[in-house]
């Protein structure tokens, strides 16, 4: 750790997770603890972003790929995708360098070489592996981080004996390409059908057939591959070729990673209990922002749920508890409430029929704060000694 201003590296500032990265560092005033030198995969030369009260070291965008240029900085956070990481990493290292690598892709996340950064949850994790010379940290998979900055209480205090997770992830969980693409689908559909909805008295199933044969044959699907506006898909990230999907894998590996259970931890990081089995079924949904999941949770314990509302809200300062009616559920419990803000509303909090240990939850969280940009800049100033 070092307590002077640091020269860092930002790769990806451009994209979904880079640029709410860089909405919360001008918030929070973090561009005062470094001197940022700003990366393009794409426009190397350019002119680099300029914002109020920040001076970046160079005033044109670096080549990202430029391994002599990447070499001589301390701390390098990149928000530019495993395919990046993959490319650049690997050489990076064999030429030598020793600067901390901050990344918000799951490329690393696994290797035994990483630590995956939550602070919130897992800051004594961090703290060992800092001691230890660990320089690799890596941002969790977002449905995972919310879900624990949500539900992490019951996990802290080892309450919980299994899980589930059935999750409903927004489109911007792709990438800013994939954001426009259902907005697009949006309104192809319902210029479909603008005549028929500009009057009452059409019929509905005129309606629906036509959005049907739209969805069927008219709208742009080149980034998720089928229409997600009106429709969902039971399917995200890579199919692990045994009936897994790769979301849902992370589900539980990172889980326990991040709170240092099971065998798979970064040097210096003691282990701290057996995994909890923990899995997921991940569903992308037409929400534009903000990861939704509802959770069954086998506890350890037959616990009062008025108790188990408290272990929740008090797991983390950002955990919101919402209570189990209707309305409270409806206005506080939705992407749309959920969005643009750190807190992670948990709500839905029973005891299911199965018996008095099994608990039902829902949580939203954004996971493009949470999720994603949060740990990052946190990590960020853990790094130069500011947190
Ligand atoms: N989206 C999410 O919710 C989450 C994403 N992540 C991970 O973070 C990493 C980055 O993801 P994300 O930010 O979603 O990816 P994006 O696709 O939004 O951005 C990645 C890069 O794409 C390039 N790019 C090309 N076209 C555009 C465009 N129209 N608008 C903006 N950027 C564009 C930019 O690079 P350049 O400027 O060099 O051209 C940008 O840095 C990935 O590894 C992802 O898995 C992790 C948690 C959540
Ligand atoms: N896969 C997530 C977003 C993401 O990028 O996750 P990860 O960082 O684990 O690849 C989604 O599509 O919603």
């Amino acid at each position: 750790m070092t307590s002077t201003v640091s020269s860092v590296g930002l790769i990806g500032w451009r994209g979904m997770v880079g640029s709410v990265l860089v909405q919360r560092m001008l918030d929070e005033g973090d561009f005062a603890h470094i001197n940022p030198v700003f990366f393009s995969t794409s426009n190397a030369g350019g002119p680099a972003p300029t914002f109020d009260g920040v001076e970046a070291e160079e005033t044109s965008l670096q080549d990202a790929y430029d391994i002599e240029t990447l070499k001589k900085l301390p701390i390098i956070v990149t928000a530019q995708g495993g395919d990046y990481t993959k490319a650049v990493y690997p050489k990076l290292r064999e030429a030598g360098w020793d600067g901390i690598w901050i990344d918000a892709a799951s490329t690393l996340r696994m290797e035994d070489t990483s630590i995956i950064t939550l602070d919130p949850i897992n800051r004594d994790v961090i703290d060992a592996g800092l001691a230890a010379g660990v320089k690799e940290f890596v941002g969790g998979n977002c449905t995972v981080s919310c879900m624990l900055m949500g539900l992490g209480g019951l996990f802290k205090q080892d309450l919980v004996e299994w899980g589930t997770a059935m999750t409903y992830q927004a489109a911007s969980g792709g990438g800013a390409k994939h954001m426009r693409e259902l907005l697009n689908q949006f309104g192809d559909l319902s210029s479909a059908v603008g005549t028929e909805l500009a009057d009452p008295a059409s019929a509905i199933l005129d309606i629906d057939r036509k959005v049907l044969q739209t969805q069927r044959e008219g709208l742009d699907a080149s980034q998720f591959g089928v229409p997600l506006a009106g429709s969902l898909i039971p399917w995200i990230d890579a199919d692990l070729g045994n009936g897994v999907a790769k979301e849902e894998w992370k589900a539980g590996v990172e889980t326990n990673k991040i709170l240092g259970r099971g065998d798979n931890l970064a040097p210096g990081v003691d282990r701290r209990g057996d995994a909890v089995p923990f899995d997921s079924l991940c569903v992308r949904v037409g929400a534009l922002r903000s990861h939704s999941q509802a959770l069954t949770l086998k506890l350890r314990e037959d616990i009062p749920v008025s108790e188990i509302e408290d272990i929740v809200a008090k797991g983390t300062d950002w955990a919101q508890l919402v209570p189990n009616e209707k309305e409270a559920t409806m206005e506080q419990l939705t992407p749309v409430a959920a969005t643009g803000s750190l807190d992670i509303p948990v709500g839905r909090i029973r005891t299911l029929e199965m018996g008095p240990e099994y608990i039902s939850a829902f949580t939203v969280g954004d996971q493009l704060l949470w999720g994603a940009a949060e740990p990052l800049r946190r990590m960020l100033l853990i790094a130069v000694g500011k947190l």
